[in-house]
């Protein structure tokens, strides 16, 4: 499995924001949802190096996320919630950018595929603060997805983007788990049925639910995912 997390606990101050959760996941697009404040970011930037957790394992392709967090960062891309981007750099001098961190051999081609890969190409002579939401979010994930991870980490990749845009993001996202292991944190169920095939749903730094999409419908009286949603999260 690409991702291993035992008994991983987060605590900030007084707050335990994850607590004691384990799952795996391999190939394919997992869908990560809980209410707000569930604890979803933090497990992401655990997952992501981002920030050490109190307890418990981690690891991405076999690496530890403490131990081995430069390897960990080789085979990971990590969109997040805010997607910070430098608004006055070019498109493609974003991406040259990225790619040089990345040691990128012959960054040119790769650039010009993950534009082709993200739908870009039309924008790509603009500067970044010129694009709409949905193009920055593509910027966001051709910078995830230019050193080519086995793994992708996305936090809210479609807040806020027309249903155009949606379709276009949620289809490069559903192309994209063919062959890498997808963590997909959002609140919109219908994207969840639309990209997702497993489900885990964390609730006050718990897992309350981790099965295949039908699976988790069938143990809930085929209720609608927002019913069975509500039903384990709500208070
Ligand atoms: N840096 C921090 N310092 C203190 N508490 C924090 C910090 N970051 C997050 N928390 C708290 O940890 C808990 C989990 O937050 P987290 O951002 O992981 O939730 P989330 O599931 O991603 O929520 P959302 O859906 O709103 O993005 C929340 O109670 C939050 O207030």
């Amino acid at each position: 499995m690409s991702i291993q997390v035992q008994a991983l606990t987060k605590v900030y101050g007084e707050q335990k924001a994850v607590d004691g959760i384990s799952f795996t996941a391999g190939p394919g697009v997992l869908g990560f949802l809980g209410p707000n404040g569930a604890g979803k970011s933090t497990t992401m930037k655990i997952l992501t190096c981002f920030i050490p957790q109190t307890a418990g394992i981690a690891s991405v392709c076999g690496f530890d996320v403490i131990s081995q967090a430069l390897e960990v960062r080789r085979h990971i891309g990590y969109l997040p919630e805010s997607n910070p981007l430098y608004l006055d750099m070019y498109v493609k001098e974003s991406l040259a950018f990225i790619a040089g961190i990345h040691k990128i051999h012959e960054p040119a081609s790769r650039i010009t595929n993950v534009i082709e890969q993200t739908g870009l190409g039309p924008e790509q002579h603009k500067k970044i603060g010129q694009l709409s939401k949905g193009y920055r979010q593509r910027v966001g994930l051709a910078q995830a997805i230019i050193h080519n991870p086995d793994v992708l980490i996305l936090d809210e990749p479609t807040s806020g983007l027309d249903p155009n845009q949606l379709i276009g993001i949620r289809q490069l996202i559903t192309e994209l788990g063919q062959t890498k292991t997808i963590i997909l944190s959002t609140h919109i169920m219908q994207e969840v049925e639309a990209v997702c095939n497993k489900v885990i749903i964390i609730n006050k730094g718990k897992i309350v639910a981790d099965d295949t999409l039908p699976g988790l419908l069938n143990k809930n009286g085929n209720h609608t995912l927002e019913q069975i949603f509500i039903t384990l999260t709500g208070n």
